[in-house]
């Protein structure tokens, strides 16, 4: 456990008869990151955040939040986390403002507490129309909203969500993520466990892909799309003679293609005075160029490259 980290995992093994769902794993979650757990079905994701959360027991290993070992101080952990029920947990006659003042209230606070907090809840959520509306009669993303909401009713710092945006709509998931944006603030540590690539692509400070029960790689969505390939310029050129003049004249490294005579490519490197003399030669060249695109690796790409090399890089920031 470093000073900047909240959840510290360590040789965890969970068996399940003679299956291992999670196998030696080890991580560290950074306090106030978001970081999203990908995987396939089966991978581990659920019995990873559970243990973490203190539901479920790991066969051997360790789990600590913030110091707090998940097994021996379970009651302390626990108050550090709040976690979002699976969809379609609550209770469906029940009304938002039952569910999250029954769920304060179950938690030890105050009534008026509970009851100010549910306010609180309600106006962040933009949900104080329906706050007397049945659980049943909610669209799913407002569910989603509302399964948020009782996660938040202690205030913890730490956020455990459980594939959160499965069965929502596009629009909703949108607004969805911009909500995970904004609780993720004042050191607040957000973690999500996925199966969508684009959500954690679009979400995350911190990817870790579990394959197995085991991690294959872990980084920001940056450094895991580096690892795999770099960001590249592509160049059309208007024919094959102003290609060749090109490449013989330009000062930044364009390779031609030999599939595509008229096509050029660099690969970009990140220095600034690497990229200037690029832009350079394509201004230079205006006239000769038709069409200009800019490639990066995707996180599909990063899990197609897993899949090839079997590990990726560990602990890229
Ligand atoms: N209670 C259980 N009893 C027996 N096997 C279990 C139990 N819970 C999970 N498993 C097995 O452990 C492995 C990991 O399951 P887990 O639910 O953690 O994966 P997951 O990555 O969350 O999958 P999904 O994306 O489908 O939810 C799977 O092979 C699963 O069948």
């Amino acid at each position: 456990m470093t000073a900047t980290s909240t959840i510290s995992v360590s040789d965890l093994t969970k068996s399940y008869g003679t299956r291992n769902a999670l196998d030696r794993l080890s991580l560290t979650v950074e306090r106030g990151s978001r970081t999203v757990v990908l995987g396939h079905n089966g991978a581990g994701k659920s019995t990873l955040l559970e243990i973490i959360a203190t539901l479920r027991t790991p066969t051997s290993g360790t789990v600590t939040v913030e110091g707090h070992d998940t097994v021996t101080h379970a009651r302390e952990a626990r108050r550090l986390i709040g976690l979002t029920p699976q969809a379609n947990a609550l209770d469906p006659l029940a009304t938002p403002t039952e569910v999250l003042t029954f769920q304060g209230v179950a938690l030890g606070l105050d009534r008026r507490v509970a009851a100010r907090r549910t306010r609180n809840l309600l106006e962040l959520f933009g949900l104080q129309d329906q706050h007397r509306t049945q659980i049943s009669k909610l669209s799913g993303g407002t569910r989603r909203k509302v399964d948020l909401a009782v996660a938040l009713v202690s205030e913890p710092p730490i956020v455990i969500l459980d594939e959160p945006t499965t069965g929502l709509d596009p629009l909703s998931r949108l607004e969805f993520w911009n909500e995970l944006r904004r609780l993720n603030q004042n050191d607040r540590t957000l973690l999500i466990s996925t199966q969508d690539l684009h959500e954690a692509d679009v979400l995350a400070t911190d990817v870790v892909v579990l394959r197995d029960g085991a991690v294959t790689a872990q980084g920001s969505p940056e450094s895991l799309k580096r690892w795999v390939g770099e960001r590249t310029l592509t160049l059309g050129l208007t024919d094959e003679l102003t290609t060749q003049t090109f490449l013989t004249s330009s000062r930044a490294p364009f390779r031609a293609e030999t599939d595509e005579p008229r096509t050029v490519r660099l690969a970009l490197s990140s220095d600034p005075e690497a990229l200037k003399t690029a832009l350079d030669d394509i201004g230079q060249f205006a006239r000769g160029i038709e069409e200009f695109r800019l490639t990066e690796p995707s996180l599909d790409d990063v899990f197609v490259a897993l899949a090839a090399r079997g590990r990726g890089p560990e602990h890229l920031r």
